[in-house]
């Protein structure tokens, strides 16, 4: 698969894509920003380490060693130094392709690497074999990011993603997620005299957000819920922004009878993504969708990477959990979940500044398509269930 993608990738200049500049709105005691160009994110997030005073979580899926992962090792190790307490999680199989050199770090910093295998002997045990996807940082009490941005230079200039902010009570929250994956990890991947890391408890909590977390070791995947009661009680409409599509039949039914009941469900994805068989399998669902009156926005030139939703002008989602078996029913994600329509409209003006960036995909164009399409759909449609 991976060679295919390479193979699809050769000589491909990247090409512009329209953005906007971080927003900020007020959501109950604290702020949300929003990012949409990954230079944006990354200034802010190296400005928040550089000026944290006490303690850095930082926890990502990849983590590229080109020169935007050392922008980010640099920093992290600077903090250390100066003695802020820096933590961090990375996942060992998303990285395997990084060279082990940049995967030495200071002893100032406490890393734990999430293993490529981490069943042990529990070979059967499924609560075992979820990835570390999740995309967070936390610096001291007083702010978190959360979303869709890995650390890499393709992301900071070519991938369109979308990232958070925040500020006030709902940064305990991922703090706490934080902390609770590294207690869970922390004995068997580090010194066994590392101590737990504790987290007082929040005082206030913030009622327009919530941190959603998916925990295979725990059997917990509250973001397939989530996503599903949000499009169960829409009546105005359901815009989604998703880099990799292949739901169960069960959220495909949810999107096809929101659109049967006349709410506006747009679902936006790349035109080509940085993974062929996922496309593929992605379009053998597209039948149906536009049957019911789902309109499909493929996004033209660059990878979007975002996992975001708007329902209704109201309910709104960030996150990294993507809408396939393997984020919802397999791997560690959090996603931001808030009921705010400041932020939802703020979401929503994205929406639409990349459905500016689309081709539409209309019902005859998709069933013109060629007979070699209709088949490899077809073809690939048992691997719907393992990705
Ligand atoms: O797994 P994601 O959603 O962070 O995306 C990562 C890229 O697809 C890696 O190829």
């Amino acid at each position: 698969m991976s060679l295919v993608d390479s193979y699809r990738r050769r000589g491909k200049r990247p090409k512009p894509f329209p953005t906007r500049d971080p927003e900020t709105v007020a959501v109950g005691e604290g702020e949300v920003t929003t990012y949409t160009y990954g230079r944006d994110l990354y200034d802010d997030m190296l400005a928040a380490i550089d000026g944290a005073q006490r303690q850095v979580l930082f926890e990502t899926y990849i983590w590229k060693g080109d020169a935007t992962g050392e922008r980010f090792k640099q920093a992290l190790a600077a903090a250390a130094d100066r003695g802020v307490e820096v933590y961090c999680i990375y996942d060992g199989f998303a990285n395997l392709v990084v060279a082990p050199p940049f995967k030495r770090f200071p002893s100032s910093m406490k890393v734990l690497r999430y293993p490529v295998y981490a069943a042990g002997w529990r070979f059967f045990d499924l609560r075992r074999y979820g990835r570390d996807h999740r995309k967070i940082l936390v610096v001291d009490d007083h702010t978190g990011f959360i979303g869709g941005y890995n650390i890499g230079s393709a992301y900071e200039t070519e991938w369109r993603d979308t990232h958070v902010r925040v500020t006030g009570p709902a940064v305990w929250d991922l703090k706490r997620a934080f902390a609770d994956f590294w207690n869970l990890n922390r004995r068997r991947r580090l010194r066994g005299s590392e101590r737990p890391l504790l987290l007082e408890t929040a005082s206030t909590w913030e009622p327009s957000i919530r941190i959603q977390r998916n925990i295979p070791r725990l059997w917990v995947f509250p973001i397939r819920g989530m996503y599903l009661e949000a499009i169960n009680r829409a009546s105005r409409n359901v815009w989604l922004t998703q880099a990799y599509f292949l739901p169960d039949q069960d959220f495909v039914d949810a999107l096809r009878d929101a659109a049967r009941r006349g709410v506006d469900v747009r679902l936006l994805l790349p035109l080509k993504s940085n993974h062929i068989v996922a496309d593929w399998i992605s379009r053998g669902y597209f039948s149906q969708l536009l049957d019911a009156g789902v309109r499909v926005l493929r996004y033209r030139d660059a990878m979007v990477h975002a996992k975001t939703a708007t329902v209704d002008g109201t309910w709104c989602t960030v996150g990294t959990a993507n809408i396939d078996r393997l984020s919802l029913q397999g791997n560690y994600e959090i996603n931001l979940e808030a009921i705010d329509q400041e932020l939802a409209k703020q979401l929503e003006e994205i929406f639409l500044v990349d459905q500016s960036h689309c081709l539409e995909l209309t019902s005859g164009e998709w069933e013109a398509r060629d007979l070699h399409r209709k088949f490899t759909e077809a073809f690939l449609k048992p691997l719907r269930p393992l990705l």
